[in-house]
């Protein structure tokens, strides 16, 4: 384990340890930054990325496409690694590939899942780097026992077998296990900047910090190198939280994901604020005047004490139908949709299947849709529409995404990774839209300029994205480089002039955008 100065470990009583800061931090700064110790690309992106530096580029707003990776290449002797270059392959080859491509290269073409390839990259450590990674884990949280109650212990424990048998390790198959249920505690993912997950990596300082609902802190990568940043200021001696669960869910499904997954009860402030703060997350709505209200008692509580008694709006008196049970009944409604547990267009059928039930629960009125579950199926329905390159849709889409739910699910939108992941995919079809020239006689009646509303977002890209992955990341590049150039050539030298010199308040930017904003509120009535 290797941390900075600035950041020291510490004994929590209730979490173990934690990270906590030496100095202050402000807003939007960078808290540390490292290459993770351990990181193994997602089966799915293999042979699309480089194992040793995660090269790529964001050229859509949805999935890498062919062509937006630097070329990679196989190596030679397995065919299931691939590398950007020479030198990376060489990395990569001292430091873990060596001892394991031979393994990869008999179970080739199959490959195992990452989460395995870690383990075994783990158990073949040799030497001094062995022992240091060893023995800095040894303390992390394995929740072995937890895991044993769950009906995913058995899979576990078949991975566990499949990683002692290829490494060939002398370790006993109960440590191999502990070894995987500490993995599966302490790995994080690896986000692109548009949010496509391409691999996992374990690092035993990063999984030093614990989590809150309301973070101050935010896990980002450049490439390779991770960077723990500060999303608001953050004092001397205060402990650094980030979050592991989706932290646009409300209280009651963030609390079971995290006790599901990583087996405790979520008190922070979010959970069990001091006082009552309201949380759009929780909002439920009057059927009858939309005023929104928060059900959710805000004590440390059990399952049993969880709602605050409704009976009236307090706004219009509009007395609920069934009190005290009427959150209950809510939730079991969006329970019985399913939508909450969508992350992803699996068939055909499936974007009607969602679209129509997400009409069914927005027509009750009483779940807004800037909280979930409207968020995921509708963030998956988006790259289905720009894939059947139907704009109405996918504009549609975007803009409820972009002008009510990301303004409501990051607490600080401006700087939040993920706003940005969806802006880019803002330009990525506003793009396709202006150069087929494919709008619609509805689109057309809003008399959008796309041009301007596209130039307006790539400069705020240029703008925000430095605060979320600091100064000259591969993002900031490739936005400026592939975008703003670009834009600017094709206006000429008149308009380009203009608009360097003009602000977006000038230029009618967000004129423009309200548009889009219009459109996408009556698109909702329309779908
Ligand atoms: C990635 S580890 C964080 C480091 C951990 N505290 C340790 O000592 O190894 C995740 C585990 O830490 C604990 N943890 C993290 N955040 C917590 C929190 N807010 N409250 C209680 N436990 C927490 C849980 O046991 C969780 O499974």
């Amino acid at each position: 384990m290797d941390l900075p100065e600035e950041v020291i470990k510490k004994d929590f009583p209730g979490r173990g340890n934690g990270l906590v800061v030496a100095k202050n931090f402000p807003a939007y700064s960078e808290i540390f930054r490292k290459v993770p110790e351990v990181s193994v690309p997602d089966s799915g992106y293999r042979s699309r990325i480089c194992a040793n530096c995660f090269l790529f580029e964001p050229a859509t707003g949805d999935s890498i496409q062919a062509g937006s990776v630097a070329k990679v290449f196989s190596c030679g002797k397995c065919r299931s690694t691939y590398y950007c270059s020479r030198e990376c392959q060489l990395q990569d080859w001292k430091a873990y590939h060596r001892r394991e491509c031979k393994i990869l290269g008999t179970l080739a073409p199959q490959v195992p899942p990452s989460t395995v390839i870690l383990l075994m990259r783990i158990l073949l450590m040799q030497g001094d780097k062995r022992q240091r990674f060893y023995s800095a884990m040894e303390t992390l949280k394995s929740h072995i026992d937890d895991r044993r109650k769950t009906e995913d212990f058995e899979t576990l424990v078949v991975m566990s077998k499949g990683a002692k048998e290829y490494s060939g390790t002398e370790l006993s198959l109960e440590a191999v296990v502990e070894m995987l249920c500490k993995i599966m505690t302490n790995s994080f993912s690896i986000p692109l900047p548009t949010y496509d997950i391409v691999g996992i990596i374990f690092d035993t300082s990063v999984s030093l910090i614990n989590h809150s609902c309301d973070p101050n802190a935010v896990i980002v990568f450049d490439k390779n190198m991770l960077m723990v940043r500060a999303v608001r200021p953050i004092k001397k001696g205060e402990e650094i939280y980030i979050t592991y669960t989706d932290n646009a869910m409300p209280m009651p499904r963030r609390k079971e994901a995290l006790r599901t997954q990583y087996f405790f009860d979520c008190q922070c402030t979010a959970c069990c604020p001091p006082s009552l703060k309201p949380d759009p997350r929780n909002d439920f709505l009057c059927p009858t005047c939309g005023t929104p209200f928060q059900p959710y008692v805000t004590k440390p509580h059990t399952g049993m004490q969880l709602y605050t008694d409704i009976k009236e709006c307090s706004s219009c008196c509009y007395e609920f139908p069934d009190p005290p049970n009427v959150v209950y009944n809510i939730e079991r409604k969006i329970a019985n949709t399913g939508l909450a547990e969508v992350f992803g267009i699996k068939n055909d059928g499936m974007p009607r299947e969602i679209l129509s039930k997400m009409k069914e629960l927005y027509k009750l009125k009483t779940i807004p849709i800037y909280r979930s579950p409207f968020i995921e199926p509708l963030a998956s329905l988006i790259p289905y529409y720009i894939k059947q390159a139907d704009w109405d849709m996918a504009i549609g889409l975007i803009g409820v995404e972009y002008f009510l739910q990301d303004e409501v699910r990051s607490r600080q939108p401006e700087y939040a990774p993920v706003r940005l992941a969806h802006m880019m995919r803002f330009v990525v079809v506003l793009l396709y839209v202006i150069l087929t020239g494919e709008c619609s006689e509805t689109l057309q009646q809003y008399s959008i300029d796309f041009r301007e509303c596209l130039w307006g977002l790539v400069v705020e890209l240029e703008r925000l994205i430095p605060t979320v992955y600091g100064k000259n990341s591969a993002f900031e590049n490739h936005i400026r480089e592939n975008y703003k150039h670009e834009m600017l050539k094709q206006m000429g030298p008149v308009l380009a002039r203009i608009h360097m010199n003009s602000t977006l308040e000038k230029l009618g930017w967000y004129k423009e955008m309200d548009k889009i904003k219009t459109y996408a509120m009556n698109f909702l009535d329309r779908i």
